[in-house]
């Protein structure tokens, strides 16, 4: 687990012990003297560095800002997030046939996804910089935390929706919580272009996943996981398999481990595989993987029930690609069936998660009937956003209602056919 060092110096400017490095020419920033997103010496994308890296030790209270000792501020605005359960699954576990399978669900957050974590740590920054408009493109998700957060913190905020392509759940929460929505005639990719384009201009402060204080706060569900599993099994799961879209998790949960690493924490071989599941229709991810490419072709046209992740431009291959092969992992496509299986499998044990969440499922099973994952490991899967986000997708894969007439014989006679 070499790739992607953390080894920097600080720039001059570096505000208490922590700068932003660029992965690719190693350019160093200052972190908070203006909103920057990519090196302006190679287009890069950029990671927050710091002095120091912290122990589990160093880690106090709860939720994201438990993690402080390794985030660029003590607190931020917080609903609060982080803190989410790592279910069992027990029926899932003997029917994939692992030694243990459990299910981190992020869908517990506050707008019922993880973009959550990375949106406190963001707004923070935010408020550091002053900006005065918060904007983001959204597949849905992004934009309901934003608009959350944002109104939380008093500053307005816009989101650009690829047009009919977001589920209904979160343009009601964007929506409500007041954000400015533009609903654009293009997909997810052309949306977070011209997000880009603004934010550069400076009409706006960008809070994608681009963004690296975004990532900083998404890292601590990487935290999180070990700590719980290692205090439930007293050791840390082998793998963690989580759907990819724009792949910041993935990139974030590769930071996180490499970070303990760093600290001495966390032995480079107890790093557990990153191994990243995308829809047939949207899998840019799955191809550089397979192909052995540094960085995503670009998939124009992209389709999945799973909206969350229909992605075709990862704007975080370049970190996101290291962290699965770094550690040993894969990724695999799964067809729309097969995730929507999967979502009504998870939810009849109880855990109701959106159609994208329940493509890590879809994609453990795969892999495990190709023989990929072993019988005998410890898996955690990532499920990433609530099964309310999506009611139309809930109520296509669950059971139709049955209309009876107002009548208690005539109900019992119904129960009875
Ligand atoms: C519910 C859900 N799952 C998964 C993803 C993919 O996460 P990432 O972009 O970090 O790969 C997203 C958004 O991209 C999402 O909203
Ligand atoms: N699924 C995401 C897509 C944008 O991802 P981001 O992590 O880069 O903000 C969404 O919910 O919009």
């Amino acid at each position: 687990m070499t790739e992607l060092s953390l080894g920097s110096s600080p720039p001059e400017a570096a505000a208490d012990g922590v700068w932003l490095a660029c992965i690719e020419c190693g350019r160093t920033l200052a972190p908070f003297d203006e909103p920057t997103y990519r090196c302006p010496d190679c287009d890069g994308l950029l990671e927050a560095r710091y002095e120091e890296y912290p122990t589990f030790e160093d880690f106090s209270g709860r939720g994201v800002w438990r993690y402080a000792a390794a985030l660029p501020f003590e607190s931020g605005v917080s609903l609060p997030e982080g803190d989410t359960p790592l279910h069992e699954v027990p029926r899932l576990e003997a029917d994939v046939g692992v030694r243990s399978l459990r299910v981190k669900h992020e869908g517990m957050n506050p707008t019922g996804s993880f973009k959550d974590r990375g949106m406190t740590v963001g707004v923070r920054v935010a408020q550091e910089l002053g900006v005065d408009r918060l904007a983001c493109a959204s597949t849905g998700n992004t934009s309901a935390a934003l608009a959350a957060y944002g109104g939380r913190a008093g500053v307005e905020t816009l989101v650009l929706l690829p047009a009919g392509k977001v589920a209904a759940g979160k343009v009601a929460q964007a929506a409500l919580h007041g954000a400015r929505i533009l609903e654009v005639d293009g997909n997810f990719d052309a949306c977070l272009d011209v997000v880009a384009e603004l934010a550069n201009m400076g009409e706006a402060y960008l809070l994608n996943s681009l963004n690296p204080f975004r990532l900083e706060g998404q890292k601590t569900i990487g935290f999180e996981i070990l700590e719980s599993f290692l205090a439930e099994y007293d050791r840390y799961p082998d793998r963690i398999v989580l759907p990819v879209g724009n792949a910041g998790n993935t990139a974030a949960l590769y930071k996180a481990f490499r970070e303990l690493v760093e600290a001495g924490a966390l032995d480079e071989a107890e790093v557990p595989m990153l191994t990243g599941v995308q829809a047939e229709g949207a899998a840019p991810m799955v191809e550089a993987i397979e192909e052995g490419l540094d960085d995503t072709r670009r998939w124009e046209d992209v389709e999945t029930r799973a909206t969350a992740i229909r992605i075709g431009n990862p704007v975080n291959a370049r970190k996101a690609l290291p962290g699965i092969r770094g550690t040993g992992g894969t990724a695999v496509a799964v067809a729309d069936e097969a995730i929507v299986d999967a979502q009504r499998t998870l939810a009849e044990e109880g855990v109701g998660v959106e159609p994208a969440s329940a493509a890590s499922i879809a994609g453990l099973r795969k892999l495990r009937e190709s023989g990929t994952v072993d019988d005998d490991e410890d898996v955690v899967c990532l499920t990433t956003g609530h099964l309310l986000k999506d009611p139309d997708a809930a109520a296509a894969a669950g059971r139709d209602p049955e209309p009876v007439p107002n009548d208690t014989e005539a109900i019992l006679g119904h129960l009875a056919e």
